[in-house]
């Protein structure tokens, strides 16, 4: 029989993975290689580093799957050598994500009180959440600025604006690079000193990409010298992040963005997927059927509806303030991984149906259903 090892805070693993063989839950921060030296399957999340140290005691590993669309904690050049099959689960959390930053968006401007639409966001990494949340900006009338020199590289029609011009020219910027350590275009301390003293004076940062794309000790001392309006989702070195910079911030929670129930159960249900093609059987277990119903499911609106009412239903399905109450009052208690494992319930828009005569199209765009 199959032997499944799968990371603890995979939600729905049994529902989907106990047909394809017998299920073993690990802590994914402390796993070691005596931990997971009999899977053939290992599934992970984020907080493990899947390389050699890992998994060189294990001669009959099959696949690993990380049930998370950043890959930087996998060894993908070892797996590729030891014939190991791979996947990731990409874009599964990225609405999620958009969600995230969107009410980061509403409270910062409540807070400021900001005309959104007077003010231009740079988007850095305009893949999968990147364009949604462009998309999404747009529907709301905010303008946006693109970078992404990799898409322009191959997409002629692709509008980039180079980081350089974007640091000068935006009012709010939103990293969503993966954290890559090599190449031209990497992304590791992407905003550093330099760069943070091209901003506007008051231009808001925003990072729920991966803690490396800032320098956050940089970022920590620009803030000390010129605080500028901040919401860190990701950090350097989680989970020993650099504590004195939690003062400094707008919003600050513990790597949740992704963490909706739907964001991280398709991860789940894409790593599955990905199995029954590899074990070539037919999938039994789906998604629809494990997702719990929501505790609203329907909301009527009027012709009246509109974009200002759309931040209240928004704020009803998701309030970024509540991560950032819960990781203040726990972060030197229970700590950021608790923060983690415990995280509340969240629903994705497109868990509630709004239902009316005519709903307008960029309901859609925000990713309503
Ligand atoms: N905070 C959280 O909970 C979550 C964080 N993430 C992070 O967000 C990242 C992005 O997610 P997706 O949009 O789904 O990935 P994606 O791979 O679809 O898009 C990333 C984009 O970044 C671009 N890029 C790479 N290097 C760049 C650079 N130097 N400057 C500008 N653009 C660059 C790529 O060309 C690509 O279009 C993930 O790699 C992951 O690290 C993803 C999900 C949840
Ligand atoms: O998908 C990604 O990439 C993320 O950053 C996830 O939100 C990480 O979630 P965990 O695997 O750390 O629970």
């Amino acid at each position: 029989m199959m032997k499944i090892f799968a990371d603890e805070n995979m939600p729905l693993v049994q529902a989907f993975f106990a047909k394809l063989g017998e299920v073993t839950l690990f802590n994914g921060r402390t796993a070691r290689a005596n931990d997971i030296a009999e899977a053939d399957i290992l599934l992970v999340r984020s907080v493990t580093q899947v390389n050699e140290a890992l998994l060189a005691a294990n001669k009959k590993l099959q696949f690993v799957g990380t049930a998370t669309i950043g890959m930087d904690h996998i060894d993908r050049t070892y797996l590729a050598a030891r014939n190991i099959a791979f996947s990731s689960a990409p874009g599964c959390n990225a609405q999620s994500v958009v969600e995230y930053v969107l009410s980061s968006l509403w409270c910062l401007a409540e807070r400021y009180q900001w005309q959104l639409r007077d003010k231009t966001v740079g988007i850095v990494g305009v893949g999968n959440i990147g364009r949604r949340l462009a998309n999404a900006l747009t529907a709301l009338h905010i303008p946006v600025l693109l970078c992404d020199p990799i898409r322009a590289k191959h997409e002629a029609d692709f509008a980039h604006t180079d980081f350089e011009q974007l640091c000068q020219q935006a009012d709010i910027i939103s990293f969503h690079t993966p954290l890559t350590k090599t190449g031209l275009e990497q992304t590791t301390h992407l905003l550093n000193a330099t760069q943070l003293a091209k901003l506007k004076p008051d231009c808001a940062i925003i990072n729920a990409s991966r803690g490396g794309v800032i320098d956050n000790a940089a970022l920590l001392a620009a803030q000390q010298q010129c605080r500028r309006p901040l919401v860190l989702d990701v950090w350097e070195h989680e989970p020993e992040i650099l504590r004195p910079l939690i003062a400094y911030c707008d919003i600050a929670t513990a790597h949740i963005a992704g963490h909706s129930i739907e964001g991280k159960a398709r991860g789940t249900a894409m790593l599955y997927q990905r199995c029954c093609e590899l074990l070539q059987i037919p999938e039994s277990a789906h998604l629809s059927e494990l997702l719990p119903v929501p505790a609203v499911e329907k909301l009527q609106i009027s012709a009246n509806f509109g974009l200002p009412d759309v931040q209240n239903v928004a704020r009803m399905l998701y309030d970024v303030r509540r991560d950032d109450a819960l990781f203040r009052y726990h972060i030197e208690g229970k700590g950021f991984d608790w923060l983690r494992k415990s995280y509340p319930a969240r629903r994705e828009f497109s868990a509630l149906q709004l239902v009316g005569q005519a709903t307008p199209p960029w309901l859609s765009q925000l990713g309503f259903n």
